[in-house]
């Protein structure tokens, strides 16, 4: 079910007619049309849609007006609301007094009107009243008839708007795990008061043989099914096959094992978002999904010993396009690992990408690697890498063959992918068959390596007893070895999954003293990364969450977070940001 969450614009105003509200009036008009606009023409939901931005049909003097206002966005389904004012007004008469609602106010830097005034004055009042708010002020003095949105406050505007639809988006959806916990794996045990209470989420479990039910009966799309297994045939070219010929499964085992997956894939999709071709079918409820945003699946170990496991299923679902052509991918997490999924959707959410899922498999040193590959690391090398690689699945956009304009390598928004692009991240993709002494059922793994330097941001949700959610964040880059070298140490490992060689930016201190000091400071076994350098991003999302920031490397003055904040300290901003997310709590607790 699509409900999709609306930004509200508050124009405030102070009450005093004969010559002041009147005076406002145009002007604070024109501050929410042109924060609708740049809102509108720049902020996107994950499926592609532009984000809905409504404005109060009046302006805001008072508590009665403030009123209407609540009520008109109620309807709206808002869920975060940007106040804007050129002048001073009546904080405690005319600020967003909802407790859900994530808020933040734009005072005009002007000073003719006292714009800054009511906008310190309105934090004050939220800060003393448990109702967290961003805080938007121009560093430039504007002249009052300005109509131009500043940079610094166009940014401040567009972070809190992504981030704030982001938390929005995951309201009243579902994490839909299918099965339980994998090989003792601790983030896929499934937190239900942490979904409900942090992300205002639903947690579901969906037993892994309600999937050959499906199949055994039917219950899926049996035309859509033959032109996937079509365009699969076409397009996902077999790899080596690790097994030795003794063990290694027959041509007529690999091709039901082709048809088994693709069904799979089907399936799960459908069990998640519904599908109203069921319904015609007579599965009234199948058809009707389980409203799920994202998801995970077990897979190992009882499942994979004895069916087909769902690298094929993780890799295609989470890519941005599929036998139908581009589209929104769904993220899905493999090992059922919901902490590493969320991670991933969170990346998801904020860029429209595909976000990869990957162990955090190993760091190699400089010497390590002359050692075993004489060759001498150099450049973002220079420092060592780390090997990121999952067991059979990572989303085919992490190949790096899609190209921007410039044509570098790149992973983009699914609505901006274009034919040469699938074909691309396809052709640099081939499919193994699994190894059959991990994998005994079968199936194949997406097997690439990322193959251009990109901007990646790698991130982690781990819940920690005694402190709850925390985020670990680090930006840095995917590198690309030489030949050779990647040859060497990719096959010490499983030489069938998917590689990614990324080097967070280390600045010599704490946790990013250097490469080793990210790795060894990773909080699990798993992490998710996504395209570009979104750190401050999460930043400000894990902040609307309640969720702290507990390792990152992004430049403090990126960093933007409710103004009371700086009321739990201003010098150390990591233990302020901790205390702050205590003091609040989640969201929808
Ligand atoms: C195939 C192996 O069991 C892998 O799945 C395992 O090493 C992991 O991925 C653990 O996260
Ligand atoms: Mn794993």
């Amino acid at each position: 079910m699509k409900n999709y969450p609306a930004i509200g614009i508050r124009p405030i105003v102070d009450s005093r007619r004969l010559g002041i509200r009147d005076a406002l009036e145009g002007k604070v008009r024109e501050m929410a049309q042109s924060a609708k606009k740049l809102i509108e023409e720049n902020v996107f939901y994950a499926d592609g849609t532009p984000v809905r931005v409504v404005i109060f049909s009046g302006s805001i003097a008072g508590g009665e007006e403030a009123a209407r206002c609540e009520a008109q966005f109620a309807a709206e389904h808002v869920t975060a609301t940007l106040s804007v004012t050129p002048s001073w007004c009546y904080p405690l008469e005319t600020i967003d007094m909802n407790p859900l609602t994530i808020k933040a106010i734009w005072g005009f830097n002007g000073t003719e009107r006292p714009g800054a005034v009511y906008l310190a004055s309105a934090m004050a009042a939220h800060n003393q009243m448990r109702r967290p708010c961003f805080s938007i002020y121009g560093r430039d003095v504007q002249d009052m008839e300005e109509q131009e949105i500043p940079k610094d406050v166009q940014e401040k505007i567009l972070r809190f708007a992504r981030c704030a639809v982001a938390a929005g988006e995951m309201q009243n959806k579902s994490y839909v795990g299918f099965g339980a916990v994998s090989m003792g794996i601790m983030g896929s045990f499934l937190d239900p008061a942490f979904y409900a209470q942090y992300l205002g989420m639903r947690s579901e479990w969906v037993d892994m043989t309600e999937i050959l039910r499906r199949m055994d009966l039917g219950i899926y799309d049996q035309e859509e099914y033959k032109e996937a297994l079509t365009w699969v045939y076409a397009n996902c070219k077999e790899g080596c096959d690790p097994n030795p010929d003794e063990r290694a499964h027959s041509r007529g085992q690999k091709d039901e094992e082709w048809e088994f997956v693709v069904k799979m894939t089907m399936i799960i999709r459908d069990i998640m978002l519904g599908n109203e071709k069921l319904a015609g079918m007579g599965f009234a409820e199948e058809a009707l999904g389980r409203n799920g945003l994202f998801g995970g699946f077990q897979g190992q170990r009882m499942w994979t010993d004895y069916k087909p496991n769902a690298d094929f299923t993780e890799a295609i679902l989470n890519s941005s396009f599929d036998w139908n052509g581009k589209r929104q991918p769904l993220v899905f997490a493999t090992e059922n690992d919901n902490l590493n999924g969320l991670s991933m959707l969170f990346g998801n959410l904020l860029t429209g990408k595909a976000s990869g899922f990957s162990d955090v498999r190993c760091y190699w040193s400089p010497e390590a690697v002359k050692r075993v590959t004489n060759w001498e690391p150099e450049g973002k090398a220079a420092e060592g890498f780390i090997h990121l690689i999952n067991s059979g699945s990572t989303c085919l956009d992490a190949s790096g063959k899609a190209k921007d304009e410039a044509g570098k390598g790149v992973m983009k928004p699914w609505w901006e992918m274009k034919e040469e692009d699938i074909r691309a991240c396809l052709d640099a993709t081939d499919w193994c068959p699994a190894e059959l002494c991990q994998f005994r059922g079968g199936g194949y793994s997406s097997h690439f390596k990322t193959d251009a330097e990109m901007p990646l941001t790698m991130v982690r949700v781990n819940l920690v007893d005694g402190l709850g959610p925390v985020m670990q964040i680090a930006e840095g880059w995917s590198i690309v070895l030489p030949e050779d070298v990647h040859h060497k140490i990719d096959i010490r490992t499983d030489r069938t999954w998917p590689t990614t060689w990324f080097v967070p930016r280390t600045n010599g201190k704490k946790a990013f003293r250097d490469v080793y000091s990210v790795m060894a400071n990773w909080g699990a076994n798993h992490g998710a990364f996504i395209h570009g350098h979104v750190g401050a991003d999460l930043i400000t999302l894990s902040s609307m969450l309640r969720i702290p920031v507990t390792m990152h490397n992004v430049d403090e003055e990126k960093i933007f977070r409710p103004h009371v904040w700086a009321s739990f300290g201003t010098n150390d901003l990591e233990a302020a940001d901790r205390e702050a997310c205590r003091a609040f709590g989640p969201l929808y607790r």
